[in-house]
């Protein structure tokens, strides 16, 4: 079972004005993985505010965090920025991975600022706002979210796949 955190960062969704569909998508997509939502935020897009939530749920020893939302060109997205604020370690490949295979979809996924890093043993992943994105970039890292998570619980002793 990995402990899975998802944080909405939605300016509208926090105020009320839509429903978080990707925050759902985000849950479906991960019983994949035998993952189960433990911890679930709605957030405005403050840079602040996400930071502060970041901490919380890796203090509370959730292993994989999936933010959606806030990884654009307006001046309200800051998901990047608190994740990067929080991180030890960045794991580069899996923003390459999720921009190389969505840029074969639509070009806008360039304007995706996503990062993924590293606090403690709890693995951080930005994903874009819209349920289509989420969808589309999931997809790509899903497969390899479980072998991340038993290097960072410390279950891996030989990664020789
Ligand atoms: N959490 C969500 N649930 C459902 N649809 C979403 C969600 N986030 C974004 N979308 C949809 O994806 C589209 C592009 O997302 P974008 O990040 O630009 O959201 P936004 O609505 O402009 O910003 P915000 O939600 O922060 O106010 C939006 O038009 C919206 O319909
Ligand atoms: N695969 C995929 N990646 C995608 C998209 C998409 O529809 N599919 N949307 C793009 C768009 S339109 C934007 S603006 C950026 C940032 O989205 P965000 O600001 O909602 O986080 O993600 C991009 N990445």
């Amino acid at each position: 079972m990995i402990r899975v955190g998802v944080i909405t960062a939605s300016d509208r969704g926090y105020r009320g004005e839509r429903e978080d569909i990707s925050g759902k998508v985000i849950e479906e997509m991960v019983r994949e993985i035998n993952g189960f939502v433990e911890e679930y935020k709605v957030l405005p897009d403050d840079l602040e505010v996400i930071k502060k939530e970041l901490i919380n749920m890796s203090d509370k020893g959730i292993d994989l965090i999936l933010t959606t939302g806030g990884t654009g060109l307006s001046p309200r997205d800051n998901t990047p920025e608190a994740t990067l604020s929080v991180v030890e370690k960045l794991v580069p490949g899996i923003p390459e991975a999720m921009r190389m295979a969505s840029l074969v979809k639509t070009p806008h996924a360039m304007l995706s600022r996503a990062v993924a890093g590293i606090r403690g043993k709890t693995l951080i992943v930005n994903l874009p706002g819209s349920p289509k994105g989420v969808r589309e970039n999931l997809s790509v890292i899903l497969p390899a979210l479980p072998h991340a998570v038993e290097v960072l619980r410390g279950e891996v002793k030989d990664c020789g796949k």
